[in-house]
């Protein structure tokens, strides 16, 4: 392609400069360098006249943008797999193809949920800040009493891609007993996990463990509130890695106050970052990390890979390795 007839692509976080070269090869790229998303007005105006762009999870890709960049706007790739950021649905209509970025970073997913949920069972986080705290006197025979997990039941709600990697993990490795909720039931993993595809309520009146692995849509938001907290067991351990939104965070907290359920683990918040004054961070029975589920070199650097990819097939007008779009 020559020079002046390159494409424009707006990328709107620094990313692993494999992705970066590779668009660099057919496109002219500006990237946002800083440290934290630009504001609204900056991710408009920077994008503006650009015919692809390489998005964040927290960048809002609305009708308003879509106006905003013009309607030279060919693809949205979005550097991860969950897409709920993105109104596919108008940029369908405008024809604009939007990607993402699925199964590179299964793995390093299921990896954060199941560190999360041994480490909520065995007080890892909170035994190590009173270690810190200078509170350690000496070996303590009821001191931090934790859970067990093998011969346990583990509840996934949404067996994709990610919740059987978690299913794997916890029925090959740990041997425990496997329920699961989803659009619909997966024979093939049923078979895999031996796993019982139930009702949401006997999902949650069952388990010992819950870890949640459906995108964010319609059916899923505040899918965990007051009362999907008091179905569960008082012993019951809430992991979620798959969106924020999907727990109502005030019911979290009083479920976790009130004893409804032992602990919870948190990759996701609802806002994110979450606020420094939000309850759950005074709870030394919740467990919080800053949406790190992807965040390994490899994983990260095949993330920028498949985002890269999407854009430069969308411009040339051919198949993208992952697009969202339905299916006209
Ligand atoms: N913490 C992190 O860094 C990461 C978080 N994620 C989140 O994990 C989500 C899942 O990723 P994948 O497994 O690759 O997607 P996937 O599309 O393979 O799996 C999602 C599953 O949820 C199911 N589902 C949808 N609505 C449901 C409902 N109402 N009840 C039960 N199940 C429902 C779907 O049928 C599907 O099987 C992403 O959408 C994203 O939000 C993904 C990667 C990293
Ligand atoms: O890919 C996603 O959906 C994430 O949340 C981060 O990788």
């Amino acid at each position: 392609m020559a020079e002046d007839s390159k494409r424009r692509v707006f990328v709107s976080r620094r990313i692993p400069e494999n992705g970066l070269e590779r668009l660099r090869t057919l496109c002219d790229v500006d990237i946002w360098e800083g440290d934290l998303p630009p504001d609204r007005e900056t991710l408009c105006t920077r994008a503006a006249g650009c015919h692809g762009v390489l998005s964040m999870l927290s960048d809002a890709i609305d009708p308003d943008f879509m106006d905003r960049v013009g309607p030279q706007l060919q693809v949205v790739s979005n550097y991860a797999v969950g897409f709920n950021n993105i109104d596919v649905e108008e940029a369908t209509r405008r024809g604009i193809r939007v990607g993402n970025t699925p199964g590179v970073l299964t793995d390093a997913t299921a990896d954060i949920a199941f560190a999360l949920l041994i480490n909520c069972a065995r007080r890892i986080s909170e035994s190590e800040r009173s270690v810190h705290d200078g509170k350690w006197k000496t070996w303590e025979p009821l001191g931090f009493i934790g859970l067990d997990l093998v011969g346990k039941t583990i509840g996934i709600v949404g067996l994709g891609r990610i919740g059987q990697a978690m299913a794997r993990r916890c029925h090959g490795g740990w041997g425990m007993d496997v329920l699961y909720t989803s659009r619909s039931s997966k024979p093939e993993a049923e078979g895999e996990f031996d796993a019982d595809y139930v009702s949401m309520d006997e999902l949650l009146t069952r388990s010992d463990f819950i870890s949640v692995h459906c995108d964010l849509n319609n059916s899923t938001s505040g899918l965990f509130d007051a009362s999907a907290f008091q179905k569960m067991k008082s012993t019951a351990v809430f992991i979620n890695t798959a969106r924020g939104s999907i727990h109502n965070q005030n019911d979290l907290a009083a479920a976790l106050t009130n004893g409804e359920i032992a602990a919870a683990g948190l990759d996701v918040t609802d806002p994110e970052p979450i606020p420094a004054d939000d309850p759950l961070l005074d709870l030394q029975n919740c467990v919080v990390i800053p949406h790190i589920g992807s965040a390994t070199v490899d994983t990260r650097a095949a993330m920028a890979d498949i985002a890269a990819e999407n854009v430069l097939r969308a411009l040339a007008d051919e198949p993208m390795p992952h697009c969202v779009n339905p299916p006209s």
